[in-house]
């Protein structure tokens, strides 16, 4: 087979969803967050969070831990059912990695009913993940902890098993680091902007608590919000 064969025959279906998945929201960052300056920074956050105020909103999750790591980078934990890890019949691929990497691809509404806070249960975090230099996530769900991580976007590692868990342990944990690429006016999460719309969010939330933690800061303590 000529290069220009082989590149033909390797062009298949797995390229084409990965192409119409994610590679618009890197091109035009904007249509997906508003913008990439600071605001669009802090949208990522919102956009996470919004998938465990729906696993909230479901009956499942109680608490929602945000915190801002020395580095940087962001980790959201709630303790909702955890993200589904079994495979799709539809692309044979676990719902866990397509919830990352397919646009759109979100969780089903139990009622059917329409969405009635922010994300729709992963919409957003497939777009968090494009636009992130590198993104793990990590499920604990029937007595089983997974791990897998994304680069720009891309599966880096496959979902694994990464030990067990008590059967009463459960939630979904998602750490992610903005790709100065794209944010190219700041890629520094600002605690006030954090504090004041995550206090909003447990207002508008009455009964889960969320907590916020900026380990940039020396011996942080949590502040927690809960109404
Ligand atoms: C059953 C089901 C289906 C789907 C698509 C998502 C979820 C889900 C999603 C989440 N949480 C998240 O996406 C983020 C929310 O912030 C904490 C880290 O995980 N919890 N549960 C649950």
């Amino acid at each position: 087979l000529t290069e220009k064969e082989k590149k033909a025959r390797e062009y298949n279906s797995d390229e084409i969803e990965i192409l119409e998945g994610l590679e618009p929201v890197r091109k035009r960052p904007g249509m997906y967050i508003g913008s990439t300056s600071s605001q669009g920074l802090h949208h990522l956050v919102w956009e996470i969070i919004d998938n465990g105020i729906d696993e909230a909103l479901a009956g499942f999750a109680t608490k929602i831990d945000i915190t801002v790591e020395k580095d940087g980078s962001v980790t959201v934990i709630d303790d909702g059912r955890g993200i589904p890890v079994d495979t799709m019949d539809k692309n044979g691929k676990s719902a866990l990695e397509t919830v990352f990497t397919v646009l759109h691809a979100g969780g089903k509404f139990g009622n059917g009913g329409y969405k009635v806070s922010g994300g729709l249960h992963g919409v957003g975090a497939s777009v968090v993940n494009a636009l992130s230099t590198n993104l793990d996530v990590t499920v604990v769900r029937e007595g089983k902890k997974y791990y897998m991580d994304f680069d720009h976007g891309h599966v880096k590692s496959k979902i694994k098993v990464i030990g067990d868990a008590p059967e009463h342990e459960h939630g979904t944990r998602v750490h992610f680091t903005p790709d100065p690429k794209i944010f190219t006016e700041t890629t520094e999460f600002d605690d006030k902007i954090l504090n004041t719309r995550i206090r909003e969010l447990a207002f508008l939330n009455k009964g889960l608590t969320l907590a916020f933690t900026d380990q940039r800061i020396a011996n942080a303590k949590p502040t927690v919000y809960k109404y």
